[in-house]
Order: C-alpha cells, then sequence, then structure tokens
C-alpha cells in the first residue's frame, strides 16, 4: 500500500497540516482510514453531500471547491477541478513516467484491442497491462472495475500499482463517456487507437455527431502523440484526414490506397476455427493467420499489431506473434456438443456488432444459424429495432430475451426489439434468458450455430435495481454438460 506526504498539496495550497495519507477517493462509500476523500459534483448527486460520510469512515482530509467548513481536515480549493489532474498524479508519484501508455476508443472492439495490444507486446518480452471493461491488470488476470474508463484519480492509483509490478506497457480503453466527463485529464497516450463508429450510447450523446465529437477528443496533440486509426470506417476516415498528430492507418487495402504507410488486409478467409488474410506494409507482404472468428477480429488484430509497430516493435515479429492471439473472455466463444451444434458466446450489444458476428459465424455454419439474445434496459432505445432487423435478416431463426432489463418492463424491451421485425417473422419471445438458450439448444440440429449474444463475460444479470448471479458462460458449459451425459 502506498503512504503519501502532504508535500504535493503543500507545493500548491500552502501550509497543511503533516499527516500520512493512504488512498485518493471519490466515492465516500469507499473511504477508509487515512485516505483523502475529494467532494466532486456528478449528474446524480454531489460528493459534497457525503462529506460527513467520508470523516466517519476516516477520510483524513477533504478537498472540495466550495462551502465553509469549522472542520481543519476540509480544505476548500476553489480551482479544485483544474488542480486535480496534477494533484492526483503528483499523490501517486506520477507513474505515467514510467509507463507506455495506449489508449483505444471506438464503439466495438476496444476490449479485444487492448487484450491484443498486451498479448503482443507480452509475446515480444514487455511487461504490459489492460484497464477495461473486464477489470484491470495483466489480460488473463483481471481485477473487476465499476467502469470501463475509471476516473483518472483511479487510473493514477492503478498506475503506481503497475509500476511497483514492474509494469512498463498499459492498453486502456478510453470510452465516450469518459472522454467527455474527462476521466482522462491530465493523461498523456503514446498512441491511440481507433477502432470504429457506430450507434450506440445515443441516449446519452444525443446524436452520432456528438458522439463522435466525443471520441475525436483522444485525437489531439495534447492527449496523445499518434493515431493509429481504422480507415475502413467512415469517421476513421474522417479523423485520419484532418488529425492534427501523425496517423497510421489500417484497413481493407482499397480503403488504404490514398494514405501512405498503411497497414492493409485483403482477402480475408474463415477455415474451420480460424480466419486468414494477406497484409501488406510499404510493398511488403505478410500471410496473417489467426486462431480466432471473424473478420472483424482481422481488423482488431491489425489495429494491435499497427499500433506496437507505430512504437517500434518489428512488423514480421508482430505478425508471428498474432497467431497465438486469444479472445477476451466471452467475445466468439465457441462450445461445440457431440450432437454437431455449436454454442457461441459473444458480447454483441450493438447493432454493427451484432451484424458482423452473425455474418462471420454464417461463413462457419453448414445448417442453421440461430441467434438468442436482447438489449439492455435503460440504455440506447433506438439501437432496439435495429438490432431486431439485423438479426431477422442474417439469422435463421431468433429468440429475443432479457439482457440487463434493469427498471424497464423486460417484456417491452422485447416488444420495441421485436418492432424492427416481420409481425409474422421467424422468432420467439423469452424473456427468461436460461429458458430462451435451452429453447435454443433445444430445437438445433447438427451443423446449427446459435449465438448467443450480449452478455458476454458478465457475471450477473440485472433485473429491476437487484443484481442476480447469472455467469452465461458457465451455465452455456454446464447445459452442454447436461446435455452430453
Ligand atoms: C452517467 C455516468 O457516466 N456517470 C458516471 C459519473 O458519475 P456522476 O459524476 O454522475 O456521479 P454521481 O452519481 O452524480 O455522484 C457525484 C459524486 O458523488 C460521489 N458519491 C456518490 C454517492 C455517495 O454515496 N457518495 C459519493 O461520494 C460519487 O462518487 C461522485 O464522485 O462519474 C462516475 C465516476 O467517474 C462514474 O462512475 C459514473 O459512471 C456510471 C456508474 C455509469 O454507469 N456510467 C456508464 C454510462 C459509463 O460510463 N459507461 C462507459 C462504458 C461505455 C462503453 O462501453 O462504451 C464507461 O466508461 O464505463
Ligand atoms: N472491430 C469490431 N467491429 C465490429 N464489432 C466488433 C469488433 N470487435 C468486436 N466486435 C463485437 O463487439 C463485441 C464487443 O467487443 P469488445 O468487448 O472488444 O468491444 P468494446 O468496444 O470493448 O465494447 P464495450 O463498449 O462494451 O466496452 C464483440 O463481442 C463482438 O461481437
Ligand atoms: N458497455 C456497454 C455494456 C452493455 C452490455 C449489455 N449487456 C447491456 O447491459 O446493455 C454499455 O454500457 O452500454
Ligand atoms: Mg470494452
Amino acid at each position: 500500500m502506498l503512504v503519501n506526504s502532504l508535500h504535493w498539496l503543500g507545493q500548491i495550497v500552502g501550509d497543511v497540516p503533516s499527516v500520512l495519507l493512504n488512498h485518493l477517493r471519490i466515492d465516500s462509500r469507499l473511504v477508509s482510514q487515512g485516505d483523502v476523500f475529494i467532494a466532486l459534483p456528478g449528474s446524480k448527486t454531489d460528493g459534497n453531500l457525503y462529506i460527513q460520510q467520508a470523516l466517519e469512515s476516516g477520510a483524513a482530509l477533504v478537498l472540495t471547491s466550495t462551502g465553509t467548513f469549522a472542520d481543519k481536515r476540509v480544505l476548500v480549493l476553489p480551482r479544485l477541478a483544474e488542480l486535480l489532474p496534477e494533484l492526483a498524479a503528483s499523490f501517486y508519484g506520477k507513474p505515467q513516467q514510467h509507463l507506455l501508455l495506449v489508449g483505444v476508443t471506438g464503439t466495438n472492439g476496444k476490449s479485444s484491442v487492448t487484450s491484443f495490444i498486451a498479448q503482443l507486446a507480452e509475446q515480444l518480452g514487455v511487461k504490459s497491462a489492460v484497464v477495461g471493461t473486464l477489470g484491470y491488470g495483466a489480460w488473463q488476470h483481471l481485477t473487476p472495475l465499476n467502469n470501463t474508463t475509471p476516473h483518472f484519480i483511479d487510473l493514477q492509483r492503478i498506475f503506481a500499482e503497475f509500476v511497483a509490478s514492474g509494469v512498463r506497457l498499459v492498453a486502456m480503453e478510453v470510452s465516450s463517456h469518459a472522454l467527455v466527463q474527462q476521466r482522462v485529464a491530465g493523461l498523456h497516450f503514446a498512441a491511440a487507437v481507433f477502432t470504429n463508429l457506430s450507434r450506440d450510447h445515443l441516449d446519452y450523446h444525443g446524436s452520432m455527431q456528438a458522439y463522435a465529437e466525443a471520441k475525436a477528443q483522444l485525437f489531439v496533440p495534447e492527449q496523445s502523440t499518434l493515431a493509429v486509426i481504422n480507415v475502413s470506417d467512415d469517421t476513421g476516415y474522417a479523423y485520419a484526414k484532418s488529425c492534427q498528430v501523425p496517423v497510421y492507418p489500417y484497413g481493407l487495402t482499397e480503403d488504404c490506397a490514398q494514405f501512405t504507410h498503411a497497414l492493409s488486409y485483403q482477402d480475408s478467409a474463415p477455415k474451420q476455427a480460424t480466419t486468414h488474410c494477406q497484409v501488406s506494409y510499404d510493398g511488403q507482404s505478410f500471410a496473417l493467420q489467426l486462431g480466432l472468428l471473424g473478420e472483424f477480429n482481422v481488423q482488431n488484430a491489425l489495429a494491435a499489431i499497427s499500433c506496437l509497430h507505430a512504437l517500434g516493435q518489428p512488423l514480421p515479429l508482430l505478425i508471428q506473434a498474432a497467431a497465438s492471439l486469444k479472445p477476451v473472455a466471452g467475445r466468439m466463444e465457441q462450445y461445440t456438443l457431440k450432437t454437431g451444434v455449436t454454442i457461441v458466446v459473444d458480447y454483441a450489444h450493438t447493432p454493427d456488432a451484432l451484424k458482423q458476428t452473425l455474418l462471420a459465424l454464417r461463413a462457419h455454419c453448414a445448417n442453421h444459424l440461430r441467434c438468442v439474445f436482447g438489449c439492455g434496459g435503460d440504455r440506447d432505445k433506438g439501437k432496439r429495432p435495429l438490432m431486431g432487423q439485423i438479426a431477422e435478416q442474417l439469422a435463421d431463426h431468433v429468440i429475443l430475451t432479457s439482457d440487463n432489463p434493469r427498471t424497464e418492463d423486460p417484456l417491452s424491451i422485447l416488444q420495441d426489439i421485436a418492432a424492427g421485425m416481420h409481425p409474422q417473422g421467424n422468432y420467439t419471445l423469452e424473456p427468461d434468458r436460461r429458458l430462451a438458450i435451452k429453447l435454443a439448444l433445444i430445437e438445433a440440429q447438427s451443423g446449427d450455430i446459435i449465438l448467443v449474444a450480449g452478455k458476454g463475460h458478465e457475471t450477473e444479470q440485472i433485473i429491476g435495481t437487484t443484481a442476480h448471479v447469472y455467469d452465461e458462460r458457465a451455465y452455456v458449459q454446464q447445459l452442454v454438460a447436461e446435455m452430453e451425459s
């Protein structure tokens, strides 16, 4: 555990009490003895309402930007928001100075690309860690997080832990929410990666333009040194054309034609549980073989390869190492039964992700392609009918079921999805997710593939405000074992 004196604060605000401090916390519920509680205003409530609670939990110091307090442990810094990024970095000993930081943004593929970067870097002898949806730490041993991109106060603590354990490279997901909320303020990325932009989170951003502008904030000189951009994506192409930092483009050969030093691919082809393609860079050609399903994973692998190449690693070694890449937990994970039926657990929860996964699986499917999915409650409602339409077009049979309904009526979410499908279409509504998967399995025949989409690695299902234990990967394995016994 880190122990810090107050000298960093003294340099900024003058005399401060001489005590040893433990951690910086922005959530009073996480404060323990010797921590510093930083009271911040928010969208739902205000940290200032919890100052007393933080003190009672043992906070040695409270920082706020407003109010008057008799308690000497509460310091009012009117410029707190402005000072905070530097304060947090100093408190934890400026860990970023010892790390190569890579930020990955985009609607889909962030967790995959960050994991691939860490996996490739490890193979090349660079100790690496990730921060994102599945947690933080070594890519195969992650500690869970509340947010895909934590606040910089928490990130600085995590980075200090990484430095202490000898990590040199950190690949982190940077969500659009985090960019808008300045959760990465004060961080500088040696490389920033853009995967793609498609519909999601319009409940938060309001429009695709605002969503694109949020992501673009990562690709400016104050935030990143260089940009690795998917130019086969329309938004990526536009970013690459106007970017103020050096661009390392990747994508399909035809889309890369007008860019120099692009890492391009063509002839992506599925072969059993692998995907092969030809990759070119500056007149050199390589055969890329991946033990991963889907053309989108070729793009994810190229993003990771291009990023590490831009940071100085040799291309032939990276291409070779890519053959050993492992998928992220809950992404295109296959379970094949003796009956010849395959179930694939995937985290597709956007229209484009659902489309890409169904297209990828169709190429491997000898018989019927079945799809079991739902949409999260209290989130972007506009994507529901779009996902219904895509599933109906690309799968042979669909079972609509609950994802995380949260505080919405589960059945009405399914009806919103069905609104994008033909009323007499080949689909069934079954809100109970366990039952829906079982139904799909009972109906399936040899050569069928069942895509179970949306929950991937998650280990809970949120119904109302209660998180019920539900691990889809474990459930599918259990079902498979039962069917085989
Ligand atoms: C809508 C939203 O994004 N909210 C984020 C935001 O919360 P906020 O500023 O509104 O906080 P608030 O709840 O009003 O509370 C204000 C302050 O009081 C503090 N507080 C609150 C209650 C209490 O008892 N004690 C206390 O100290 C809070 O810690 C906070 O500092 O800032 C918090 C700290 O950074 C985030 O944890 C929180 O994420 C919430 C949990 C969330 O669900 N966010 C989602 C939408 C999100 O950010 N998702 C993206 C991934 C999207 C993707 O996959 O593409 C992510 O990066 O996770
Ligand atoms: N490059 C891609 N293009 C389109 N879809 C993708 C791509 N990569 C992954 N997917 C799909 O998106 C799902 C989520 O992938 P991943 O977890 O890597 O993305 P993410 O951006 O981290 O998602 P989140 O926003 O939830 O953190 C996968 O399960 C797959 O269905
Ligand atoms: N990072 C995604 C997770 C969604 C996963 C899905 N299971 C859901 O609950 O909608 C989001 O914040 O939208
Ligand atoms: Mg993610």
